[in-house]
């Protein structure tokens, strides 16, 4: 499967910040891959790299097999950074007409705008658009040109709920229709509504790159709830990870529910309402990355 874009031992300074230590990481053609991790964990930066923004400090990147800052193999890349200036007096329309332009084969005006429910919106000034407005544009665009490869770097930021499923949605139709698709997002309910293989980021690190299932697996903690007067942080309980009190619940976090339950029975500890489940994702990515920070 050809390689849409790849990152080896990349490393990236600013000054004395190091972003990126030593990052690897490939993207398939055809993958939709979520980027996920903390503020400041070098999503950005990495997507800046792999999209020529930027330029590594050290190690190589590639982007449609050649170097992403060569225009050549940026003709099927369509980027929504962060932070998008649009100009102000210019109308929806005539932003997605300029954008358009710029490549030899562009998707249809009505369509784009239809697909990303600008329809309404195309007289109007970019400088009068709400924020989520604004951010559905900025996506939108990087569709314009009929790309193969797009790079969203937190694409739902702003938006309300309809708006991010319909989002969603159009991100889905592109990558059913073959795209390939990098996304970074704080919201892992959007990593694992779309994606199946996560690639968590922190302090300029892979810390995992698998399944979204697999990236649970890794920590494979489970969470017992309880009700109980017994606080528990005095009972010196073997494999208790974590012990957080909300209201009359106590949350545990274990590998080993069956064995924490019944060290609770053995030792009497009243408790109702017991409830066992798998952690979350973001609860195995807040131990991952709690994990480096320690
Ligand atoms: N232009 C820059 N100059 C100096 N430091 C920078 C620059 N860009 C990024 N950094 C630093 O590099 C690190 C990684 O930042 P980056 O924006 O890539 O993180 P991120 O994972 O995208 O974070 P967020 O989720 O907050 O967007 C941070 O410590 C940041 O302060």
């Amino acid at each position: 499967m050809m390689i849409h874009a790849r990152a080896q031992g990349v490393t990236k300074h600013f000054g004395g910040t190091v972003a990126l230590h030593g990052v690897d990481l490939e993207v398939r053609a055809g993958e939709l891959v979520g980027l996920l991790g903390p503020n400041g964990a070098g999503k950005s930066t990495l997507v800046g790299l792999l999209t020529g923004s930027r330029r590594p400090s050290g190690g190589r990147v590639e982007l449609c097999g050649g170097d992403p800052r060569d225009p050549r193999n940026r003709r099927t890349l369509g980027v929504t950074p962060q932070e998008t200036g649009l100009p102000a007096s210019l109308r929806v329309g005539e932003v997605v007409d300029f954008v358009r332009a710029h490549f030899p084969n562009p998707i249809a005006k009505a369509e784009l705008l239809d697909r990303f429910g600008l329809g309404d919106l195309a007289r109007r000034q970019t400088g009068g658009l709400s924020g989520g407005q604004k951010r559905r544009l900025a996506v939108a665009l990087a569709f314009a040109g009929r790309p193969e490869i797009v790079f969203l770097d937190e694409p739902t930021t702003g938006l309300d709920v309809g708006a991010r499923r319909d989002l969603w949605e159009a991100i889905r139709t592109f990558h059913a229709d073959g795209g390939t698709v990098v996304l970074t997002s704080h919201y892992l309910e959007e990593i694992e509504a779309l994606a199946r293989r996560v690639v968590v980021l922190a302090n300029g690190r892979v810390l995992a790159d698998d399944s979204v299932e697999s990236v649970r697996g890794l920590v494979g903690l489970r969470r017992i709830s309880l009700t109980s007067p017994v606080p528990l942080t005095d009972l010196d309980l073997d494999g208790l990870v974590s012990v957080e009190r909300a209201g009359d619940r106590l949350h545990l976090l274990t590998p080993d529910a069956d064995r924490m339950v019944r060290a609770l029975v053995e030792r009497n500890v009243p408790f109702r309402d017991l409830e066992v489940r798998p952690t979350s994702l973001e609860e195995a990515f807040l131990t991952l990355t709690g994990k480096e920070q320690r």
